[in-house]
């Protein structure tokens, strides 16, 4: 674990010293677009030209961010559009690194050993954490983006005319109620589990957990009423928070100590996660060997001697 500090590689664990034991994320460094025509209207961003073949996905398979990109692709039939390299899950002192572990790849682009080199090779005085998914220009040598959150809206229109499947993850006519859905997901949950797994003080884990089951009781009403979280249509609000879910009773219950009660206790949150997971496609996304080896191998400070437990044997079948 480590990051890049003006394009030179830091081994060092995330700094909970200055912030009173608490995890803060950092947003994430590039934010461009790639549109069907190249053209975009936001003076912040550029935006890159739809074209077959010319964009990468970086991705590890035990990431719950880098999964949602990773879905958004398959569910979307990009698999021949936008590449794909795959990292090994076991995130040691150099970051991420590829191949050596099977279901990994080399990096299929620039056969780069680490990650970072990626981020280097784009901007030589990065400084910043190397974080996957990244979706990279292979044309430009630039990378476009690593905000997954942004990825999956990439690929939700962009590659629309080149042969990507039908589906549309994020309608118009529900924004407001998945942007307001997204941002409790994010804080409560997606984001909620590693505030109390990365905590460092006794209350500040205890606060964050906390905040987790109660965002999950939260979830459960809501999918009580409602086949998905925005009424009955799959949007990108479920991928988000799929994503999370069938993590949880693997590594968050156990390594972020979120173990108030296991996910599969939850009737409605249980029965959704499994829809979700036995929809086309999705289980090619999961990998559970990939999920457990990376978090409690990787993950020093809070499992210093490695071992990956055995448990718990989940059925995912509906
Ligand atoms: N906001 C980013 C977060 C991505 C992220 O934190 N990925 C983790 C893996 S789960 C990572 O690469 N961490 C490496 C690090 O922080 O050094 C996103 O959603 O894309």
């Amino acid at each position: 674990m480590g990051l890049l500090v003006e394009g030179k590689w830091v081994d060092e664990w995330y700094d909970t010293e200055s912030t009173g034991g608490k995890f803060v994320r950092k947003d994430s460094s590039f934010r461009d677009w790639i549109t069907k025509d190249g053209k975009i209207d936001d003076e912040d961003r550029k935006a890159y030209p739809a074209e077959k073949g010319r964009y990468h996905l970086y991705v590890s398979l035990a990431c719950p961010w880098a999964a949602r990109a990773l879905m958004v692709r398959k569910l979307k039939g990009l698999e021949d559009i936008v590449g794909l390299s795959i990292v090994s899950p076991l995130m040691y002192d150099k970051g991420w690194t590829f191949g050596d572990y099977p279901g990994a790849t080399e990096d299929k682009v620039h056969g780069f050993k680490y990650l970072h080199e990626l981020y280097t090779h784009v901007k030589p005085d990065y400084t910043g954490r190397v974080t996957v998914p990244v979706l990279y220009d292979t044309k430009e040598e630039k990378i476009v983006n690593n905000e997954s959150s942004e990825i999956i809206r990439i690929f939700n229109h962009a590659f629309d005319d080149l042969g990507a499947k039908e589906g549309d993850f994020y309608p118009e006519d529900l924004r407001d109620e998945i942007d307001e859905i997204n941002d409790f997901v994010y804080d409560r949950i997606n984001n909620g589990v590693y505030k109390a797994g990365f905590a460092t003080k006794q209350e500040v884990y205890q606060e964050g957990a906390k905040n987790v089951f109660d965002a999950l009781d939260k979830i459960e009403e809501i999918l009580s009423k409602n086949k998905f979280l925005v009424g009955d249509r799959f949007t990108e609000a479920d991928i988000r928070l799929f994503t999370t879910l069938v993590r949880f009773d693997s590594v968050y219950f156990g390594h972020f100590k979120c173990n108030l009660r296991p996910l599969t206790s939850y009737e409605n949150i249980w029965r959704y996660t499994r829809v979700i997971y036995n929809m086309e496609g999705v289980p090619e996304t999961v990998d559970l060997d990939h999920i457990k080896t990376h978090y409690y191998m990787s993950h020093d400070l809070i499992n210093p001697n490695k071992i990956v437990p055995i448990g718990p044997e989940i059925d995912f079948s509906l």
